[in-house]
């Protein structure tokens, strides 16, 4: 569904990405973790056209993500913003309804708003609330019914539990890992969480030095070597 082929980035002579390979299959759940500074950002960056590759490809059902076919992409993702980021001048019905206020009436959206925030686990009252009123959970699961409101093909997630405490983390963890699999989407996290990562994830890709110093299912994460140390420093 996704490709990325030898991917580079970098700024000036920081060389943060320095060939990254990566396929990601229709369907699949793939967290991608790293140290702070490796570059997770940057390559989620890249698959959303906001950073422009110095080399490499983005193949997008097998033909290159071009500006063309852009369009078409960003209309078939959604993303879960770290700190969930709403517009804070709109309501929360409002926020959930963005994108589908643009093809369609706003009584519509609406409802459909409000079915989106009852999935997330919130009642039909929060709709008309600001997002100055809600709590950093809420605030949370009204980021995360936005991102699903146009039943996505695509959802990214970018350090979805940051900010909450262990006992909301668990709670959102376990919700995207529902929604992800009932709605059959491709999700793509980038987290330092690994209680993120054991729920939500199929498969890890570890980010170091601008490259995937490894790639494996969730299961075979405590086994791998190469992520002693990542799992051991991450778990403190
Ligand atoms: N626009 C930019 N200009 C210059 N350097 C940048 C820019 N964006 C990112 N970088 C650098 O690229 C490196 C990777 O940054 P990135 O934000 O992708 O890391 P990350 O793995 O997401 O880290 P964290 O987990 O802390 O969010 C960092 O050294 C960062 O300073």
């Amino acid at each position: 569904m996704i490709a990325l082929q030898g991917l580079h980035k970098s700024f000036g002579d920081k060389h943060v990405l320095t060939g990254i390979n990566l396929t990601v299959a229709q369907g699949e759940s793939l967290c991608v973790i790293g140290q702070s500074g490796t570059g997770k950002s940057v390559l989620l960056r890249c698959i959303l056209g906001l950073e422009r590759p110095d080399a490499g490809a983005i193949l997008w059902r097998g033909q290159p993500l071009d500006v063309r076919r852009r369009a078409e992409f960003m209309r078939g993702f959604g993303m879960l913003f770290q700190g969930a980021a709403l517009f804070d001048s709109l309501t929360v019905w409002q926020n959930v309804a963005f994108r589908l206020m643009q093809r369609m009436p706003a009584q519509r959206a609406k409802a459909i708003a409000i079915e989106k925030l009852a999935r997330v686990g919130l009642a039909a009252d929060t709709a008309d609330l600001m997002p100055a009123e809600l709590s950093g959970g809420m605030a949370k699961r009204a980021g995360l019914a936005r991102a699903i409101a146009d039943d996505p093909e695509v959802i990214f997630f970018d350090e979805p539990t940051t900010g909450l405490d262990p006992i909301r983390a668990r709670r959102i963890n376990g919700l995207i890992r529902d929604i992800v699999r009932e709605t059959g989407a491709t999700a793509i996290t980038i987290t330092h969480d690994m209680d993120s990562v054991r729920t939500i994830a199929d498969r890890v890709v570890l980010l170091q030095d601008g490259q995937i110093a490894w790639d494996g299912p969730v299961g075979a994460m405590d086994d791998a070597p190469q992520l002693a140390g990542f799992l051991g420093k991450a778990g403190t």
